[in-house]
């Protein structure tokens, strides 16, 4: 059956409804189709369950430092990993269902349940049903990649999505590749009580990061008690006893990393392969992503790409905000583009690495004059009360404008304290405009005007040191 819509959108991740809500306040009648959960990765497999469950072994972290805070030992504690997924699931469940019902009940708006593929560049299938439309937005998001490894089709192994399935802690996780999952899922399974073994083939973690991050993040890793097995080459999936291994080395006697449970967490892959995309004339690149231009369109007049899927971004916000762009073009008659933000993230570590703008290594490459302002946590007076005084805040600023380049931030709120210096830099504002700003006592962004306070210039010879 053949049904007529002014828009469609495929995908109930983090763009499309929002922008369901948008059209059809503006009047357009549209079809949003998904074929899963509600609220897509990040609700259902991504940064809803676990935050929550980083929540749950930072609680664990806590009451191991009783004593630490003056308090007396509370022995050992263990983590019911069927009750941490409860929560999880509830905190999860209740985000999804607001959604659903949102949608459910939004006036101009048909839900389809199932795979939508095009049958023409203004029309698609989901099961019996013809959808067409003028304008048609995809938002379909990606999948954990099953990544050619060798011995990966005789080993059982987890995704991001089956391993938050678990009831029973592990007790040893193996964790291939040190992304973001990696590193998120090491911290807070060591923590729930797993030994964890996290394996890497780049040198450092952090590739994209300043050596002085990468430094700090380990640090936190290894005083935790998680192994590090960075420049693993040639990786390769086995079993002894009916349990894995992962094989770090082309070297016979190089020891393998042998776990109860392992994860595989080696990026993500568009879900671009089942739109029959050719019916639309549209062609995926080589890792599966939809080219877009600077309104998020692809070459297909008419159709728009959105979050995950377009290579322009791989987070919530990146998704949230190509809603934004794509709304106040079609609907505000704006001219914003994807190139006018800034690039922004957070990994959820205890404490968290936040950062903004350009690293202190990609400064140094532009060879750009630079002020560098740098202060450990341990001169923090609010990480000091809490008595988390692990990482560093660091700054950079063009040495002959003041504005403001870039930041990092390893330590206790710094996923909070980066907002005033993202909203500074999207202001265009300057370093003296930092330092003239008052902040309240005693909060971590209390000393962000004081490292601007602090610029050194960047020395060629200067390299980035590890902050303790
Ligand atoms: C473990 C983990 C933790 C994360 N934590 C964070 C975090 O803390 N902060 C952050 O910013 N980001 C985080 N992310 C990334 C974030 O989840 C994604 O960037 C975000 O969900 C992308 O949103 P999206 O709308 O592009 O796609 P998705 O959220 O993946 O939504 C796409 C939707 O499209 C549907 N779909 C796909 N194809 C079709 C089709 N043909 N027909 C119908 N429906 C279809 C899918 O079922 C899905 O519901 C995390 C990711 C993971 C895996
Ligand atoms: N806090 C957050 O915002 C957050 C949290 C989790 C996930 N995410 C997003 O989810 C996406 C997926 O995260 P991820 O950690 O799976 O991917 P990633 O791309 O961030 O990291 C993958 C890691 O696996 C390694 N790797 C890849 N292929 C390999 C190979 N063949 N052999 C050895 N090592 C290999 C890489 O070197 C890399 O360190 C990312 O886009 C990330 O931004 C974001």
């Amino acid at each position: 059956m053949n049904h007529s819509f002014d828009a469609l959108i495929i995908g109930a991740g983090q763009a499309g409804p929002s922008l369901a809500g948008r059209l059809t306040a503006a009047g357009w009648k549209v079809a949003l189709v998904e074929r899963k959960n509600y609220g897509g990765t990040c609700v259902n497999t991504g940064c809803t369950p676990t935050k929550a469950m980083v929540a749950s072994a930072k609680a664990a972290h806590t009451l191991r430092q009783a004593a630490h805070y003056g308090l007396a030992p509370v022995g050992e504690v263990t983590a019911d990993l069927a009750q941490v997924k409860a929560r999880t699931d509830r905190i999860v469940a209740a985000s999804r269902t607001g959604l659903e019902n949102w949608l459910k009940q939004m006036p101009g708006c048909t839900l389809f349940r199932g795979t939508a593929r095009f049958v023409s560049p203004t029309a698609m299938r989901v099961g019996d049903e013809v959808l067409e439309a003028r304008h048609i937005f995809l938002n379909v998001g990606g999948r954990p990649v099953k990544p050619a490894l060798p011995g990966i089709e005789q080993v059982p192994y987890l995704t991001s999505s089956t391993l938050l399935a678990l009831e029973e802690l592990p007790a040893h996780l193996l964790i291939v590749g040190a992304g973001a999952v990696g590193l998120e899922f090491a911290q807070l399974f060591r923590r729930l009580g797993s030994q964890v073994t996290l394996v890497e083939r780049n040198a450092r973690l952090l590739p994209h990061d300043d050596d002085d991050v990468a430094a700090a993040v380990a640090d936190i890793l290894t005083n935790e008690g998680i192994t590090l097995r960075l420049g693993a080459e040639c990786i390769s999936l086995g079993q002894e006893n009916g349990r894995p291994v992962v094989h770090v080395s082309c070297e016979a006697d190089s020891s393998p990393s042998h776990g109860s449970h392992l994860l595989l967490a080696m990026g993500r892959l568009p879900n671009t392969d089942d739109l029959d995309l050719e019916k639309a004339g549209l062609l995926a690149d080589a890792h599966g992503y939809l080219t877009v231009d600077e309104a998020l369109q692809t070459a297909t007049p008419g159709i728009w790409a959105l979050g995950d899927c377009n290579g322009r971004g791989a987070f919530t916000h990146t998704a949230y905000n190509d809603f934004e762009i794509v709304a106040a073009n079609l609907l505000d008659g704006g001219q914003r583009r994807v190139s006018d933000r800034l690039p922004v993230s957070a990994i959820y570590l205890d404490p968290p690495f936040a950062k903004v703008g350009l690293t202190e290594a990609e400064v140094r490459a532009a060879g750009t004059p630079a002020l560098v302002g740098k202060r450990p946590m341990t001169k923090v007076g609010r990480a000091v009360e809490k008595g988390e005084t692990q990482g560093f805040m660091k700054v950079l600023v063009h040495a002959e404008t003041d504005q403001i380049l870039g930041a990092s931030i390893v330590g206790v709120g710094g996923d909070e304290a980066i907002h005033c210096i993202i909203t500074a830099m999207y202001a265009r504002q300057t370093a003296t405009f930092m330092r003239s700003n008052m902040f309240i006592h005693p909060t971590v962004s209390e000393l962000i005007p004081t490292v601007f306070g602090e610029l050194q210039p960047l020395r060629a010879e200067l390299k980035a040191t590890a902050s303790t």
